[in-house]
């Protein structure tokens, strides 16, 4: 098992690649906390499904957009878990607007929750693991996004470049507390994010048509490549970025 003996705790793990990603964890052998905006009995079965295992799983109800969101959860942690080894940053949003006429409210919602929220509990848990001073890992969900623009995405795209950049510099800032930092950076996957988007027929089947492994991802594409970088396999792997597309964004012509 990759994560033997170890906590991660991740944010958005309520639904999508975050869910996948916190099973995937358990089944691997680490205890699993969870934060995300929605109510507890959201999650209730998601929890039993992770201490079916044997593993331990708490759940913190917060906004990430809240900076002292990641300060309950970093001491929940502890408190509850005895401490912290891998952290995922993956809580999200993605509403899909046009440019010219987009509102200023969904701009600054989107990034507060994608750019801010991440940086608020990157921070954090990077002082629990510097308190806590045995290194650890932290990854963060970024997105093919952060390469390519989107039309209906200008408000998106530029928090995914920001949270790519954020690993490269805090792969500087905490190298030498032995913390290792990369991010994701999935493609297109099948997630209540986009469900209305991908509704639209023509533009899903002009997606998969660009991908050489012919389909689009599913949120346990990703539980993988997490769990790999959080792992000691990965133990000197840090300022990287994990392309997980399907081959996508090297398919030009
Ligand atoms: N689905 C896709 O095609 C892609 C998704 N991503 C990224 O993956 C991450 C996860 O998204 P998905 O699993 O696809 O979507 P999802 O909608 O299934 O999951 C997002 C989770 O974040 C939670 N969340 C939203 N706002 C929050 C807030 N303010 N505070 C705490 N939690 C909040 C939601 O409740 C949900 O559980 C996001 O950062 C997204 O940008 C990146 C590339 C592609
Ligand atoms: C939510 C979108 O379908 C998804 O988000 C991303 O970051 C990908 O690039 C897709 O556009």
């Amino acid at each position: 098992m990759l994560l033997e003996g170890k906590v991660l705790a991740i944010t958005g793990g309520a639904s999508g690649i975050g869910k996948a990603a916190a099973l995937e964890a358990a089944r691997q052998g680490a205890d699993v906390a969870i934060t995300d905006i929605v109510a507890p009995e959201t999650v209730r079965s998601l929890l039993d499904e992770i201490e079916v295992t044997g593993r331990r799983a708490l759940y913190l109800q917060g906004d990430v957009a809240e900076p002292e969101t990641a300060v309950r959860f970093m001491s929940t942690i502890e408190s509850q878990l005895g401490g912290l080894d891998v952290f995922v940053s993956n809580a999200g949003i993605c509403p899909f607007h046009a440019f010219l006429d987009l509102p200023p409210d969904v701009l600054k919602k989107t990034i507060g929750v994608n750019l801010l929220g991440a940086y608020f509990m990157v921070q954090a848990a990077a002082n629990q693991m510097v308190r806590q001073g045995r290194g650890g890992a932290i990854i963060a969900v970024s997105s093919i996004s952060a390469l390519v623009g989107g039309e209906f995405q200008t408000h998106y795209t530029p928090t995914k470049a920001g949270v790519h950049s954020l690993m490269q510099s805090t792969a500087i800032a905490l190298g030498p507390h032995n913390i290792r930092c990369n991010s994701v950076l999935p493609g297109t996957i099948r997630t209540p994010i986009n469900q209305e988007d991908l509704a639209d027929e023509g533009k899903a089947s002009a997606m998969i048509a660009r991908i050489p492994l012919g389909r689009l991802g599913e949120p346990e594409d990703l539980a993988g490549p997490i769990v790999f970088l959080g792992s000691s396999l990965a133990s000197y792997v840090t300022g990287a970025a994990l392309l997980v597309d399907g081959g996508c964004f090297v398919n030009l012509q």
